[in-house]
C-alpha cells in the first residue's frame, strides 16, 4: 500500500487497493483532500484490467492510423458520436451539425454503456474492430467510477450511494483523443482549456505527457504515472458538492517524443437528473451556492456551444 504518495508535479496519487476493505476511511480522506485542493488525482490499483486497457488503447491507435477515407466512414453525426479531426472540421458533412467541438485534436467519441435498461446505446456506430474492447473497457471503468463515487459520497458525509442515486441511470461516453507526434514544435490540434461537464471523468494516458491542469493561477504539466487513471472532478460534481469539490480547467496536447492517445471516460448523469447542491449539505450556515438545472436540457445546450472555461459551474453559480 502506498502512503500519501504524490507525483513530482504535486498531483496526488491515491492507492485504491483497499477500497473495499478497512482502508476505505483513509481513501475517503485522501479523495476528499485531492478533490478539494486539485479537482484531479491519479488512482493506482483501480481494479480495471491492465491488459484490457492496453488492448483497447492499441485498437484505438490502429483506428487512428487508418487512411482518412476509411475513418470518414465513422464521421461524427448530430448526436456527437463518431470520428472528427482538424483535417475535416470544415467538411460540409460535419459542419451541417454545427459541431464546434470538432475544432479540437483528432478524436472519436461514443456512448458505450447505459445504466438505463430501456435506453441502450447504438453500438453499430463503433468500428467493429474496436467494439468488443470498448464495451468491456467501458464496463470495467464504469464499475471503478462508481467505486470512487461511493468513496466521494462517504467523504462528503453522505450515504455511499447518494451521489450515484442523484445522477440516476448514467450513460458512459468514451472519447479517445489522438495527438500525432509533434514535429518542430508544430501542433496538429490540441484540446483548449476547458472543464469537463459530467460528472466524474477517468483519463488514461499513462507514459506520454500532454495533460495540463490549472491549479489556482498556474498551469501544471501532469507527469504520467504508470498504469494509473487520472480522475477528474467535473462540473456536475462541483455543483452537487455545493462547491466543496472543485472541477479544474485542463487542456490536452501532443508530445515531441511520441504520438499520444488519451482515453477519456465520462460518467454522465441521466438526462432527467436535477443537477444542484445535495440537500443534505445545506443548512443555515451552508447556503446553496448554485441553482439547480435539468441536466439534459442545460448540459446539451452547453456542450453544443463548444469547449471553454467552466461554463456549467458559472451558469449555475449564485452570486454573493
Ligand atoms: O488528452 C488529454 O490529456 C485531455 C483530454 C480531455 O481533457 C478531454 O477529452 O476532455
Ligand atoms: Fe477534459
Amino acid at each position: 500500500m502506498v502512503d500519501d504518495m504524490s507525483s513530482e508535479d504535486g498531483v496526488p496519487v491515491i492507492d485504491l487497493a483497499d477500497i473495499q476493505g478497512p482502508g476505505l476511511e483513509r481513501i475517503c480522506e485522501q479523495i476528499a483532500k485531492a478533490s478539494e485542493e486539485w479537482g484531479f488525482f491519479h488512482i493506482v490499483n483501480h481494479g480495471v484490467d491492465l491488459d484490457l486497457i492496453r488492448r483497447t488503447q492499441k485498437a484505438y491507435i490502429d483506428f487512428f492510423h487508418l487512411p482518412t477515407q476509411e475513418k470518414r466512414k465513422y464521421m461524427m453525426t448530430a448526436d456527437f458520436e463518431g470520428w472528427s479531426s482538424p483535417e475535416v472540421y470544415n467538411d460540409p458533412d460535419l459542419m451541417k451539425f454545427g459541431l464546434t467541438t470538432a475544432k479540437t485534436c483528432e478524436f472519436m467519441y461514443h456512448v458505450a454503456l447505459s445504466r438505463d435498461p430501456n435506453q441502450q446505446p447504438a453500438l453499430s456506430t463503433i468500428p467493429p474492430a474496436l467494439r468488443p474492447m470498448v464495451l468491456e473497457f467501458a464496463k470495467e471503468v464504469t464499475a471503478a467510477q462508481e467505486r470512487v463515487l461511493a468513496a466521494m459520497s462517504v467523504a462528503l458525509g453522505l450515504d455511499a450511494s447518494a451521489l450515484q442515486n442523484r445522477f440516476g441511470p448514467a450513460d458512459v461516453g468514451i472519447r479517445a483523443n489522438y495527438y500525432p507526434l509533434k514535429r518542430e514544435g508544430k501542433t496538429v490540434g490540441e484540446l483548449p482549456a476547458h472543464s469537463d461537464l459530467p460528472a466524474i471523468v477517468f483519463l488514461f494516458a499513462d507514459k506520454v505527457p500532454g495533460l495540463e491542469i490549472r491549479k489556482d493561477e498556474r498551469w501544471v504539466r501532469v507527469k504520467p504515472v504508470a498504469d494509473a487513471f487520472v480522475v477528474n472532478v467535473a462540473d456536475c460534481l462541483e455543483v452537487l458538492s455545493n462547491g466543496r469539490f472543485r472541477s479544474a480547467e485542463h487542456r490536452g496536447a501532443g508530445s515531441e517524443a511520441e504520438e499520444r492517445i488519451s482515453m477519456v471516460s465520462f460518467y454522465m448523469p441521466s438526462k432527467a437528473a436535477t443537477i444542484g447542491p445535495m440537500d443534505e449539505l445545506l443548512d443555515e450556515t451552508h447556503p446553496a451556492r448554485f441553482r439547480s438545472a435539468n441536466f439534459g436540457q442545460m448540459g446539451l445546450e452547453l456542450l453544443s456551444t463548444g469547449l471553454k472555461g467552466k461554463g456549467f459551474v458559472e451558469a449555475l453559480r449564485i452570486e454573493g
